[in-house]
């Protein structure tokens, strides 16, 4: 698809066809978790692993503030890292990453610490923070748009985890429910942000493949969950081994 051709639809039909094509929430591994088949192993792979995309979330704000002139665009993005980092007393989604840590088995501490994180995961999460601090603004704020399609797959996670697993209560799920309200307003100015700068057919472009890049980084992240955790079950030297890290 190339945006000079008439049937290619409009840039924001694009981006959403897109994550209907290859957003994470395809992937075999959020099947399995969302419908209670992942065991607590599993489960707890999963969010030491995805701590690591967590903890990246702020940095890459970070470098994007860091390149960025306008004061107006830093307000309306600063907000995220406010998100993620919270106050020193409330905390905010990191603090709520690591009660759903401590609810699965895990020391908090160990999960913070990032050890035992799959090289893989690691690459694409740091290939993530570069690619914001690389590229141009909107390539970059065009890679957070995954957000679009971030609260249909909180809200499943919500209800499946609840439905299948001891451990999921208000306070353990507290990260995704307060998501559902944090990601449609940052994706809000996102989307608006991007509509308006993409303002020829190239940029069209370069706005598609920020988003395939992006939708690459989650997929990646999974499949080494995948082959570490389920098959073929090969864990990688240095990566979490079940036992490790309980609390
Ligand atoms: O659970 C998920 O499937 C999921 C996906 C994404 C995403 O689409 O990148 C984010 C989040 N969660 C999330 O919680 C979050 O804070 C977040 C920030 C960003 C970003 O690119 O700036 N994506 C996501």
């Amino acid at each position: 698809m190339n945006a000079h051709d008439p049937k290619a639809g409009s840039l924001e039909q694009r981006l959403r066809a897109i994550g209907a094509e290859r957003y994470h929430d395809k992937h075999p591994f959020h099947d399995m978790l969302h419908n209670g088949r992942c065991t607590p192993d599993q489960v707890r792979a999963w969010v030491i692993n995805r701590w690591a995309y967590q903890a990246a979330i702020p940095m890459k704000d970070a470098a994007f503030l860091s390149r960025c002139d306008d004061p107006q665009m830093r307000r309306e993005w600063r907000s995220r890292i406010e998100d993620h980092d919270g106050g020193v007393d409330e905390g905010g989604g990191i603090r709520r990453w690591l009660k759903l840590a401590e609810a699965v088995g895990l020391d908090p501490d160990y999960v913070a610490s990032g050890r035992g994180v799959l090289p893989a995961t690691q690459f694409a999460v740091d290939a993530y923070v570069r690619y914001v601090r690389d590229m141009p603004l909107l390539q970059a704020v065009a890679s957070s748009l995954t957000e679009l399609f971030a609260p249909s797959i909180h809200e499943r996670r919500i209800e499946g985890m609840l439905k299948h697993y001891d451990f999921a209560n208000t306070e353990s799920l507290s990260y995704f429910r307060k998501r559902l309200t944090e990601a449609p307003k940052d994706v809000k100015f996102g989307l608006a942000w991007v509509l308006e700068h993409a303002d020829t057919p190239e940029k069209e472009d370069a706005a598609c493949e920020a988003l395939i890049f992006k939708t690459n980084v989650l997929w990646a992240q999974l499949d080494a969950l995948w082959g570490a955790y389920v098959e073929p079950g090969r864990i990688p030297p240095g990566a979490w081994r079940p036992g490790e890290g309980m609390a």
